[in-house]
């Protein structure tokens, strides 16, 4: 299976402190890759050297093969999907929407409105995404990485502080985005969620990447 995301000793360190060591990671098209970690363990700082939002101090990341600092910056066709996404406060969430969607310009109105719809907003909605609830603004930032059939979708923390059943709506569109075949990279503080929908899935514990294997998959659990 063909690699789309690969990290080659990647370190990464802020005010002295290694918050990488010289990890490798290499993601095959079409898998779900879980990453967990205590809090601060460097989950979002891995995530974001992978979508070209910070640099690595050494090492490289390959995303389809293409180096990451050298021809592009930021990696093309990768949806990304960060806790409390920034909107535009007095914008509906469907002019929110339309106006990321002109960046790449690459979709169209109608696009947009079935995404919405697909992730249980309604797009007719007027109201301004500053009175939007949590649940809400989390399906939005969904919309906003899926949008543009994104092979690529990097899911930080996709079902914080949800109700249950947004918290369903969005782990079911998660799954469906797994048979459509996109790669997905995904946190949790729920392992259980980790578990259910990952193919693989690895700790970063003091700067190391480690696979959790079935072995030691049980300790995970009853954390
Ligand atoms: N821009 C930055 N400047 C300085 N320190 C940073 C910066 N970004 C991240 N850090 C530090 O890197 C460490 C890892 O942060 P990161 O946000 O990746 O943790 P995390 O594993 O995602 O945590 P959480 O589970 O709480 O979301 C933290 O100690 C954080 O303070």
């Amino acid at each position: 299976m063909e690699t789309v995301i690969k990290l080659d000793r990647i370190s990464k360190e802020y005010d002295g402190i290694n918050i990488l060591n010289n990890i490798n990671l290499d993601i095959k098209k079409g898998s779900t890759v879980g990453i967990v970690g205590a809090n601060g363990s460097g989950k979002s700082v891995l995530f974001k050297l992978i979508c070209g939002f910070t640099s690595p101090d050494s090492g490289q990341v390959y995303i389809r093969n293409e180096k990451l600092g050298d021809k592009v910056d930021f990696p093309k066709n990768v949806g990304v999907f960060i806790n409390e996404p920034g909107y535009i406060s007095m914008y509906s969430g469907l002019d929110n929407l339309k106006f990321l969607a002109g960046i790449n310009n690459k979709i169209s109105n109608d696009k947009i409105i079935q995404t919405m719809e697909r992730v249980g907003l309604n797009p007719n909605n007027k109201v301004k995404v500053s009175n939007y609830s949590l649940g809400m603004k989390q399906k939005l930032g969904i919309a906003q990485a899926i949008m543009e059939d994104q092979d690529i979708l990097i899911l930080d923390e996709p079902f914080n502080a949800l109700d249950y059943k947004t918290y369903q709506d969005i782990k079911e569109i998660i799954k469906e985005l797994q048979k459509e075949g996109r790669t997905i990279l995904l946190t949790s503080h729920n392992f259980e969620d980790i578990e259910q929908l990952c193919d693989n899935i690895y700790v970063i514990d003091n700067g190391n990447l480690k696979i959790i294997d079935e072995e030691s998959i049980n300790i995970y659990k009853k954390r």
